[in-house]
């Protein structure tokens, strides 16, 4: 028997473990910062350590972020990532005869889903067994829902790099979009914006500052003081920044989520579509902790939307509880590569 069992969720921004028996044990940046190359490549921090060393490391170290837009984008320097954390979580140089659930965006190719099982399959991790879940499933798990029974959910996952749309109906997926885009492009779109509008240079994690404190998807009055370096004068100095001006960068963002999430539903079935109309739409993910989110979803799509209590825990607190009931998690699993979990 496997001695420990996790339910993973590699966020392109948070990696979260599920430990059986414990909860959430984790929750970790996906950034790993390296040194040297080729062989000789070494990690030298990962997750926040390393994340704070973003925008400011020397050329010498590398941070990467090895997911991108729901896809392991490097998958060595995610190995090494992952060595690290399964360090940490085990307590031990080496974390051993472990099982593995790992939650997957449900729509990429069969190829990049099994990119993820060769994030532990490659590690020092030695897995026992390895399972992929849909992270839609995972998803529905999380908030709790009866997905054998009902006939018609509708689950939209806003994260960083992507927005997974899906619709569930009698325990299976019936149709998923990966939407390209997420919180972070919030990000870039307000680090732009502030070099042209006042010629001054922030980090990205400044702009996610930003972004917490003034978006939001109703009408809103709020400001912020940031630091960054003037670029006509080059020196540091202030600035400070109105929500006003930067809901408006924004809303043709929100505006396309709403109709993604509305052309979905027109080539729903009606009978499950109508499931969904009575059931609402259930919003989840970091990005659907924008204020407001819910309101504008439900007053643009008509639709009554139900908020996540925990939004970016969702997907590992389902992966968790497939962890917890493994008879269960089999019915969903992804095959895996057939030599892989010999
Ligand atoms: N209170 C908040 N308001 C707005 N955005 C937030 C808030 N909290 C977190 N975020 C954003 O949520 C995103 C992270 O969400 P989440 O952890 O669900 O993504 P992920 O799982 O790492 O990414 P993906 O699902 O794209 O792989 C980040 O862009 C972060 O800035």
């Amino acid at each position: 028997m496997a001695k420990k069992i996790f339910g993973i969720d590699f966020g392109t921004n948070v990696i979260k473990v599920y430990k059986k028996g414990e909860g959430i044990i984790l929750l970790e940046r996906t950034a790993v910062s390296t040194v040297g190359k080729g062989k000789a490549k070494r990690a030298i921090a990962i997750g926040e350590k390393s994340f704070e060393m973003f925008e400011k490391a020397p050329p010498s170290i590398d941070v990467c972020f090895p997911i991108h837009r729901g896809v392991v984008s490097h998958l060595d320097d995610m190995v090494q990532l992952w060595n690290y954390m399964g360090q940490k979580i085990s307590g031990k140089k080496k974390i051993s005869h472990c099982q593995f659930y790992l939650a997957v965006p449900a729509d990429i190719t069969e190829v990049e889903k099994q990119a993820y099982s060769k994030i532990v399959l490659k590690s020092e991790s030695k897995p026992k067994k390895v399972f992929l879940i849909n992270k839609p499933i995972a998803d529905a798990y999380g908030l709790g829902l009866d997905i054998e029974k009902s006939k018609g959910i509708l689950i939209a996952n806003l994260g960083a790099d992507t927005c997974e749309l899906s619709i569930l109906s009698l325990g299976g997926l019936v149709s998923t979009k990966l939407v390209p885009f997420g919180g972070n492009d919030f990000d870039h779109t307000i680090q732009n914006y502030i070099r042209k509008k006042y010629n001054f240079v922030i980090g990205l994690k400044t702009a996610e500052q930003i972004k917490m404190k003034l978006i939001a998807a109703v009408p809103k009055e709020e400001t912020i003081t940031v630091t960054g370096r003037d670029l006509l004068k080059g020196l540091p100095r202030e600035v400070t920044v109105r929500s006003t001006e930067i809901i408006p960068l924004v809303i043709d963002i929100f505006e396309k989520l709403a109709n993604d999430i509305r052309s979905l539903l027109e080539h729903t079935p009606p009978e499950i579509s109508h499931e969904i109309l009575h059931n609402g739409i259930y919003l989840t993910g970091g990005t659907s902790q924008i204020e407001g989110m819910d309101r504008y979803l439900a007053n643009q799509i008509k639709i009554r939307v139900n908020a996540a209590q925990n939004a970016q825990k969702t997907a590992a607190e389902g992966i968790g509880y497939l962890a917890e009931h493994p008879k269960l998690a089999l019915k969903y699993a992804v095959p895996l590569d057939k030599k892989d979990n010999e």
